[in-house]
């Protein structure tokens, strides 16, 4: 994404980027956009992007569709786990130890992931309606837990769930049905007033 696209100067995103010195974690439901929204922050702020979901990927040699049905959930949800505490050490590896990592949607309901997110990063909540998740998790068939019934109920009823988790992140962003640029805006100012 072009800087010129959002609200600020690039001098205002080299300004904030340098003000940056840890990493930039984003939680929320499936289909909000934390890897979408994620990958196009790294590029503003100029440092590197991760997304938890792709590193479990690669690191299993599977799909998260084959290991849900190869081994189950639980399974999944440990070598999220182990991911994320990885991710978060490396990170202080990283110029300025900026990084902007993308995680699954359930990762930040694990208390000990979650602690480790809190106690280390800048945490930003995206939000979206159920409307606005149903329709953006129906662009890609790769959410296994999407498939046990109806997607509607399944998301609004893990909103309902996750949220006293996700609202533990200090930063909240409401993603609404406008383009990317406006969810990136808010975050930007998110991160600006919170440092
Ligand atoms: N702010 C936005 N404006 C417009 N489209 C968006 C926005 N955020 C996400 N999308 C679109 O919604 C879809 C889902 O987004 P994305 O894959 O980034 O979600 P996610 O939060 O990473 O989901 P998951 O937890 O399942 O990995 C993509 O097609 C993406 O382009
Ligand atoms: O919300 C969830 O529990 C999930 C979200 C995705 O990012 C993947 O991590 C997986 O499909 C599970
Ligand atoms: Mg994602």
């Amino acid at each position: 994404m072009d800087v010129q696209q959002t609200h600020f100067s690039a001098q205002e995103i080299a300004a904030l980027a340098r003000r940056i010195n840890r990493p930039i974690v984003l939680v929320g439901m499936m289909g909000v956009g934390k890897s979408s929204v994620g990958k196009r922050l790294a590029s503003l702020l100029d440092c590197a992007f991760v997304d938890a979901d792709e590193e479990i990927e690669r690191s299993a040699q599977m799909t998260i569709p084959e290991i849900f049905d190869a081994f189950g959930e639980a399974y999944f949800r440990d070598g999220e786990r182990r991911v994320i505490a990885r991710l978060m050490n490396e990170s202080a590896g990283e110029p300025g130890g900026r990084i902007v990592i993308a995680t699954g949607g359930g990762a930040f309901c694990n208390a000990e992931t979650r602690a480790a997110i809190l106690d280390k990063a800048i945490t930003i909540w995206l939000d979206s309606e159920v409307d606005t998740l149903v329709e953006r998790t129906a662009r890609k068939d790769n959410r296994p837990l999407l498939k046990q019934g109806d997607p509607r109920e399944i998301l609004a009823k893990l909103r309902a769930e996750r949220e006293p988790y996700y609202s533990q992140a200090p930063i909240h962003v409401v993603s609404g049905n406008g383009p990317h640029v406006q969810t990136i805006n808010k975050v930007l100012q998110g991160i600006s007033q919170w440092l």
